[in-house]
């Protein structure tokens, strides 16, 4: 079985007074944008946010089963917010992506998934995306766990720690980068439009 996991408990500082995951890109919340596009490639939805999220995830994912896994103590960065999603997810198999990646792409993941043995992490302009990969759950949670107890709360030392297969990604990026992450108004205003579906 395989689980999608989407990271959404950050506070969107860069973005201004309101909280990215709901801005709309071309008419839908990006974090649903993200969802649908996690729901062509996976059996379950798992959305890790803070307890004060709730009510606007369940709104912007209105129609869409998913499960919550709300992080214990908020703001400890987004490889506590993954580690609290693979503690709820029940996929062996889980694809993780953050809540602002609109583009990202159900047809890499596929890749992800058919490589994946504790991980499988793309990589384009020799550059990695812990948050567009596949993680075994098992290994992924005591990668998580490792980093954070080690004092850190970079996804560069989770992924260190699983060891990933990497999948050359260089050929999806060459029209659209799946990768493109939304921090700004001016990055929700450069993805506007070039969503296709
Ligand atoms: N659970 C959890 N997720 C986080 C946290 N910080 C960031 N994230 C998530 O990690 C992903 C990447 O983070 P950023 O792009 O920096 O998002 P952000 O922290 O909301 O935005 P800035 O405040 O502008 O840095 C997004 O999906 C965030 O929701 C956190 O403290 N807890």
């Amino acid at each position: 079985m395989r689980s999608g996991l989407v990271l959404a408990g950050g506070r969107s500082t860069r973005f201004g007074e309101a909280d990215k995951s709901f801005a709309e890109v071309d008419g839908r919340p990006m974090i649903r944008r993200v969802a649908d596009r996690l729901g062509a490639v996976t059996d379950e939805l798992v959305v890790n946010c803070r307890d004060d999220q709730r009510t606007a995830v369940a709104d912007a994912l209105e129609g869409i089963p998913y499960r919550v896994a709300v992080d214990p103590v908020p703001d400890e960065g987004p490889v506590a917010g993954m580690r609290t999603g693979l503690r709820v997810a029940s996929g062996n198999a889980v694809a993780v992506v953050a809540c602002d990646m609109p583009l990202a792409d159900p047809a890499l993941f596929e890749r992800l998934f058919a490589a994946v043995d504790s991980a499988a992490v793309p990589r384009a302009d020799d550059r990695l995306h812990p948050l567009h990969a596949v993680y075994d759950r098992h290994a992924g949670r005591v990668a998580c766990d490792r980093t954070l107890a080690a004092g850190s709360r970079r996804l560069y030392d989770v992924l260190a720690r699983v060891d990933p297969v990497v999948v050359d990604a260089d050929d999806v990026t060459r029209y659209r980068s799946p990768f493109t992450n939304v921090n700004s108004r001016t990055d929700l205003a450069a993805v506007t439009g070039r969503i296709e579906n």
